[in-house]
């Protein structure tokens, strides 16, 4: 993104999870071009170590881990890796997200739980790994985690989604308000329907539901991985430095939809 200034992140470690595919990989991109070490982490090796290789041919420093978010012990073993490697942590992005479409009354516990965990365990985990760090050597941190629209409209077909991403942006309230005394930072960007890998073969499966969706949304066009890259990047360089606790809707006015017409 050439209107950040080049090397914004020089020196800086940036860690994205599920920085193989879709918005992490472009968040995973742009980091790298901006100067970043960028650390991406996600359960299959094949798209993160694609990933690692774009960036490493464009010149940028990257590395990957596979894991699990939902897997306490991975993710605290990832961590303590990351900080024995590359020295630790300055901003993390919890982006990775799990989702399908189910009418509430078809979708098993089982699924329901797998969302929630994936989703909203996941990021309380991987954010606490970190910030437990961040706060024992008392380092300054920023948190940007990648909710979604839904979260705040009720979320039809996907209850489990909108439940989590909820959840989402009620943590990183709470966590600003813990952490802010060290300096440490939580955001939350919530785009609205973005295509991605990940998305298409779940979500947007029917180009009438597609056209709808779009149809609906004032500025008359999906969200973009890059959209929200410019957002990410904005709230975790210095000139995001006062916001901590915030909830950026990044949506084109899709969520207002119901208001406007
Ligand atoms: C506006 C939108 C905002 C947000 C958008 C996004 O997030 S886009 C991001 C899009 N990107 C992604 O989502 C990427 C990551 N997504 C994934 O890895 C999978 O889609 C996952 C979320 C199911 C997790 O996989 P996993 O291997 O951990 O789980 P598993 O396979 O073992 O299933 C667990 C349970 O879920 C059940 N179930 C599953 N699918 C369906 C369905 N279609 N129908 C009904 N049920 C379904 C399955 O039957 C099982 O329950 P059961 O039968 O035991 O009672
Ligand atoms: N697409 C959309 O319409 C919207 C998406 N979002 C959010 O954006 C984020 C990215 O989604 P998007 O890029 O669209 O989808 P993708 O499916 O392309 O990306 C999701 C990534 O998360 C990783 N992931 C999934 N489950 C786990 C897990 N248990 N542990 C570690 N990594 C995992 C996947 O990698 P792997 O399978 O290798 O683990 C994958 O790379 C998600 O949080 C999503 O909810 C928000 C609003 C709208």
């Amino acid at each position: 993104m050439n209107v950040f200034q080049a090397g914004l992140f020089e020196g800086k470690v940036v860690l994205i999870t599920g920085g193989g595919t879709g918005i992490g990989r472009a968040l995973a991109l742009a980091f790298g071009e901006l100067g970043a070490m960028v650390v991406i982490a996600a359960r299959r090796e094949g798209p993160l170590s694609g990933v690692v290789k774009t960036i490493e041919d464009r010149g940028g420093r990257a590395c990957m881990y596979t894991l699990d978010v939902r897997d306490e012990a991975r993710v605290e073993e990832v961590v303590r890796g990351i900080w024995q490697d590359v020295g630790g942590v300055d901003v993390l992005v919890n982006n990775a997200g799990g989702n399908f479409m189910s009418p509430a009354v078809a979708m098993s516990a089982h699924g329901f739980r797998t969302v929630l965990d994936i989703n909203l365990v996941g990021t309380f985990l991987m954010s606490q790994a970190v910030g437990r760090r961040w706060l024992d050597e008392g380092r300054e941190g920023s948190i940007v985690n990648i909710s979604a629209t839904n979260a705040e409209y009720g979320s039809p077909l996907m209850a489990h989604s909108g439940a989590s991403k909820a959840g989402i942006n009620n943590l990183t309230q709470t966590l600003a308000v813990e952490w802010g005394g060290t300096g440490v930072r939580v955001n939350a960007v919530l785009p609205g329907p973005v295509r991605t890998e990940g998305s298409d073969e779940r979500l947007w499966t029917d180009a009438a539901l597609v056209e709808r969706v779009e149809e609906g949304i004032p500025l008359g066009r999906f969200t973009t991985p890059r959209d929200v890259v410019g957002v990410v990047v904005f709230l975790a360089s210095e000139a995001g430095a006062f916001l901590t606790g915030s909830l950026i809707a990044l949506d084109g006015g899709e969520r207002l939809r119901s208001l406007i017409f």
